[in-house]
């Protein structure tokens, strides 16, 4: 592809991206993917760099902009490289008239004065779209498993910090991929070898993998979501890490309490649904898609789920709630609603590897701990 057939399709991409967000179409890497799949004449360098030109509009541009053309019209701007690819030559962009590119900036204003609200200043905004590591955690059975490039996360004994680009699916059954914040907050459940744990919003079952190897496999994890494709991924997940004691529920929506009248768990782990403005690393541009109605929807969701988790957990045991959400209105908010609705139930202070003391619970930055964002509390039943 020449250069201006690659700004091109840039364009075209950014086109799809900003419908998708709009519309709540696909995520950017799966248009990107798809895009590619079908044009099998561009070869991988011409797939990284048209990557690289998208995902710089992305980062570059904090209100999501009218259409491609005008995003990367953004990155002409300051780099006359790119803006001379505007030639248009057959596979190119038309040349740059009269028009007014998109306007730059962090984040949608009314996430950054949210954000603001929550103490996450300037600088900790920056790094909410900054590019995020590649981060595994070893299997027990492979804690000596030699990867190239590989650092150790301190406080983390099986998680390994990688080269961006290396190639994990080499190492499937010996590793997971999880972000070091993942990892950690998964240890505010504190779960121990015998205990029966809920996993409510198991998911594809990161977080579940994590405890059964903390579990050294002893005892039941009980896994449910009401997705059944994300929950369907567990299984062979859980099979290829040897972890057997991670039973899958499917619930349906709303009859989830009936679903699991039987459990009475030691330890109930709710990973809620949130906007994930803690993990806008991976994917920035979810902040394009956010609007104060999903997330209310959201916070609605969070205290569905939160009522849900308490009727399972048994007396004197805990119920840990995880947002991947920098928003206080998900995450404390929620857990001081969640406590003055539940007489009896206290929260409890969290010793992890990283993280600061939030209202409630404990807060993960991407500034502060190279982590993704997260907000994490633990609480205790009564007895
Ligand atoms: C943040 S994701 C979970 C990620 C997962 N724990 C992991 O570590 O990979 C939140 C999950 O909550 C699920 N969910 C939403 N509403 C739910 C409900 N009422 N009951 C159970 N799960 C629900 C979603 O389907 C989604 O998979």
């Amino acid at each position: 592809m020449t250069p201006a057939a690659r700004t091109q399709a840039a364009i075209d991409l950014l086109d799809a991206i900003v419908i998708a967000a709009r519309e709540g179409g696909a995520a950017a890497d799966t248009l990107i993917s798809r895009y590619f799949s079908q044009r099998r004449y561009a070869g991988s360098k011409d797939r990284r760099a048209v990557r690289e030109l998208v995902y710089a509009a992305i980062r570059r541009l904090g209100e999501r902009p009218a259409d491609g053309r005008v995003a990367m019209l953004a990155l002409a701007a300051t780099d006359p490289a790119l803006a001379a690819t505007f030639d248009g030559s057959t596979h190119g962009p038309a040349p740059i008239g009269d028009e007014v590119p998109a306007v730059e900036g962090l984040h949608p204003r009314w996430l950054s004065e949210r954000l603001a609200a929550a103490g996450i200043d300037d600088a900790e905004q920056a790094a909410l779209i900054d590019r995020a590591p590649l981060d595994v955690r070893l299997h027990p059975d492979h804690a000596d498993l030699d990867l190239p490039g590989a650092e150790p996360i301190s406080g983390l004994p099986l998680a390994r910090r990688l080269p961006a680009g290396s190639d994990v699916a080499a190492h499937a059954g010996a590793l997971e991929v999880q972000d070091a914040g993942s990892q950690a907050v998964t240890l505010a459940a504190a779960v121990a070898p015998g205990m029966t744990v809920l996993d409510l919003c198991a998911g594809a079952g990161g977080k579940s993998l994590a405890m059964a190897a903390q579990m050294a496999n002893e005892g039941r994890i009980i896994a449910s979501d009401v997705d059944r494709a994300r929950l369907s991924r567990l299984a062979p997940r859980a099979e290829k890490a040897a972890a057997t004691i991670i039973e899958t529920r499917l619930l349906d929506p709303n009859r989830e309490v009936e679903a699991l009248a039987d459990v009475q768990a030691d330890v109930v782990l709710i990973d809620a649904p949130c906007s994930g403005t803690g993990t806008w690393r991976r994917n920035p541009e979810a902040r394009w898609r956010l609007t104060p109605a999903r997330l209310d929807r959201l916070i609605e969701t969070q205290r569905h789920v939160l009522a849900i988790g308490a009727g399972a957990v048994k007396p004197d045991g805990a119920l840990v709630y995880i947002v991947c959400s920098l928003l206080d209105g998900e995450g404390p908010a929620q857990v001081d609603a969640f406590l003055a609705a539940h007489p009896g139930w206290q929260a409890e202070p969290l010793t992890l590897p990283f993280g600061r003391p939030h209202h409630a619970g404990t807060r993960l930055t991407p500034a502060h701990d190279g982590t993704d964002g997260f907000f994490v509390a633990r609480l205790r039943a009564p007895c």
